[in-house]
């Protein structure tokens, strides 16, 4: 389901002539010097589109540094009137709303802890009304998509049509290689809900280390994403906050010169033919994977009918387990990803659980139907 935001095309609103966008800067303005220093830097790498740097920071534990607060504000106006660059900073109040815009802020961002939390998106949403400003908003903490979308809905509600996501991945109990799970899941179905809606990726906060953000910001790119926040500082290993996440300029230059980039665009004639000959061969073997999907699944009905008639339960462990090893290692022997297929498995499965749970409780609903009118 399409959904309808008034938003406006990002061209309108940011240079997007830099490719690709990117925003950049300190994860923390730290010092005066910290700041203006990175921005110089920054600025003579011709490849920043605006300056991100955190005023106020979100910790989880209490007793880490929170952000140096409002002075920040000050510094960052120095930055973009001896650079040029436009200014991005994260706001979590309507006070923080109100001190970044009469700081002349160019953009501003809701944060993944904010998101969260409708009453604060509100907030902030409210004290938006009437001003005409960027906003971006960072997908939850959680992987919730509705939470991002409302939180959208919340800040376009006020007003603000220049309005972009961001996708800086989602926190998870399980350890992996990243501080943030990506679940690219969750940018793509934004993505095709809101089709108009711009999205930034920040490999930074996905990767937790300066070492994964080249892989990232690839596949955000190749997603088609419309640019990139990464936090870049003068000098990461003093850094305040974020040290292992953080490039110096030159480094973040180099990481964005070695970017492939891609076109979402078909564009030529030839191209475009080529890969319609083979959207049309996608076409016939997904309607016979569909067709073959409905003959399972009629099997399935009879084999839950059988089973009504008989007695037997509807799961049935050790067929499962068999099919699961048969059908996987055959799907290794095809060359597909073993994940995939058990995937694929599990989704045919519970669907064939459901059909057969469906023909099972049809007759005890008729049943309790029947028995209710006879006890009437
Ligand atoms: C269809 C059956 O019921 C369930 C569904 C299965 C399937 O869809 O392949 C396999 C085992 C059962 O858990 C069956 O018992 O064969």
């Amino acid at each position: 389901m399409k959904l309808n935001l008034n938003i406006q095309p990002l061209n309108t609103w940011i240079n997007t002539g830099k490719q690709p966008l990117l925003i950049a800067g300190p994860c923390s303005a730290e010092t005066e010097d910290q700041l203006v220093a990175t921005a110089h830097l920054l600025a003579k790498t011709g490849k920043v589109t605006a300056l991100r740097a955190g005023i106020w920071k979100p910790r989880t534990r209490p007793g880490e540094f929170e952000g140096i607060g409002s002075i920040g504000l000050k510094w960052l106006d120095r930055a973009k009137q001896e650079t040029g660059l436009p200014t991005a900073i994260e706001v979590a109040t309507g006070k923080h709303v109100e001190e970044a815009l009469k700081a002349g802020v160019d953009i501003l961002w809701v944060g993944a802890r904010s998101t969260v939390n409708p009453f604060t998106v509100q907030e902030i949403a409210d004290a938006l009304k009437g001003v005409d400003i960027p906003v971006m908003v960072k997908n939850p903490v959680n992987p919730d998509l509705s939470l991002w979308i409302g939180a959208l809905e919340r800040i376009n509600g006020a007003g603000i049509t220049k309005l972009a996501a961001i996708h800086r991945g989602f926190s998870s109990f399980e350890k992996s290689a990243f501080r943030n799970e990506p679940m690219w899941d969750m940018a793509i179905a934004l993505k095709t809900q809101v089709p108009d809606l711009p999205i930034i990726n920040d490999p930074s906060h996905i990767c937790g280390n300066r070492d994964l953000l080249p892989y990232v910001a690839q596949k955000a790119l190749d997603l088609d994403m419309q640019g990139l926040m990464i936090e870049s500082h003068i000098d990461p290993s003093v850094a305040w906050t974020d040290a292992k996440q953080q490039v110096t300029p030159s480094a973040l230059a180099e990481l964005i010169d070695r970017l492939t980039l891609r076109k979402a665009d078909v564009g030529s004639k030839e191209l475009s033919s080529k890969l319609d000959e083979l959207r049309n061969q996608i076409d016939k073997i997904d309607d016979s994977i569909f067709q073959k999907m409905a003959e399972r699944m009629k099997v399935v009905e009879k084999i839950g009918t059988y089973k009504k008639d008989n007695g037997v339960t509807i799961l049935q462990v050790n067929r499962w387990d068999e099919i699961l090893q048969k059908r996987t290692a055959y799907a290794r022997a095809l060359n597909l990803h073993t994940d995939f297929a058990e995937k694929l498995l599990e989704l045919m499965h519970a669907e064939s659980i459901r059909k057969q749970t469906e023909i099972m409780s049809a007759g005890q609903a008729e049943g309790q139907a029947q028995e209710k009118l006879t006890h009437a």
